[in-house]
């Protein structure tokens, strides 16, 4: 498990909201709880690429959740675009010939994390999309092959945290999607753990979206989450 001295780091909020205006009055009401953002496809496609780089200007850390697949070239050259926008996290599907490209195109200060198998997805999730390997299965292999080629870290489930820590060694970081306070709707997630349980399991860092962005005090559930972590 990688060194994280401020346990706020730990917590990577998703900001999964309709508009920039949107994030920013999150991110206003958060306030100094957390130091950790995520920009994914709903707000990214919503003018969230050039938010993220002033929240990276602002000293704010981003995680950019484009979760690329395509052939080779389109994701090399995608990933040294994205190297410049000050984004601490990068994310790419684990697919061998995916991974090998975001290693070619990774810039200076950006770690590219491999999505393993989607924690919306279990084993009847994966037999339907064609798998012959249940989820815990597929997530080591793609773990192995992550690490094998040299990406930074991975996304899975922190059930498979255990697992995938023994397969790719303490260095390279471990974020875990899929998390839920106590009590908290769990929605379309299936693989789902609580942030005291997953640090427990050796993550290094979580990632929460609507239990934050649908709380009436997001601050305080922020904070709540954050203790937890630590
Ligand atoms: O790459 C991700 O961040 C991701 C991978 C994964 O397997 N599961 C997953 O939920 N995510 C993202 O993590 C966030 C989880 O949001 P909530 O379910 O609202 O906490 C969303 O932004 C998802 O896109």
């Amino acid at each position: 498990m990688t060194e994280i001295p401020d346990p706020r780091d730990r917590l990577i909020v998703a900001l999964d909201l309709p508009s920039v205006p949107a994030a920013e009055a999150l991110i206003d009401r958060i306030g100094d709880a957390a130091t950790f953002y995520k920009i994914g496809y709903q707000l990214g496609y919503a003018g969230g690429l050039a938010l993220a780089e002033r929240l990276a200007a602002r000293g704010l850390k981003v995680f950019l959740d484009l979760k690329l697949h395509d052939i080779g070239n389109t994701v090399e050259e995608g990933v040294r675009s994205a190297s410049g926008s000050g984004a601490t996290f990068l994310t790419v599907h684990a697919y061998p010939q995916t991974m090998r490209a975001a290693v070619r195109g990774r810039g200076p200060g950006l770690k590219i994390l491999a999505v393993t198998v989607l924690t919306s997805y279990d084993d009847a999730d994966a037999a339907e999309a064609g798998y012959g390997l249940p989820v815990a299965d597929l997530v080591a292999k793609r773990a192995a092959q992550a690490a094998e080629i040299g990406i930074d870290g991975l996304v899975c489930s922190a059930a498979e945290a255990g697992s995938v820590r023994r397969i790719v060694g303490p260095d390279r970081l471990i974020v875990t999607p899929g998390i839920r306070p106590a009590g908290a709707e769990a929605g379309d997630q299936k693989r789902v753990m609580t942030p005291g349980d997953a640090r427990r399991a050796g993550i290094d860092h979580v990632v929460v979206g609507r239990p934050i962005t649908g709380a009436a005090d997001p601050r305080a559930v922020a904070q709540a989450i954050v203790t937890d972590l630590a």
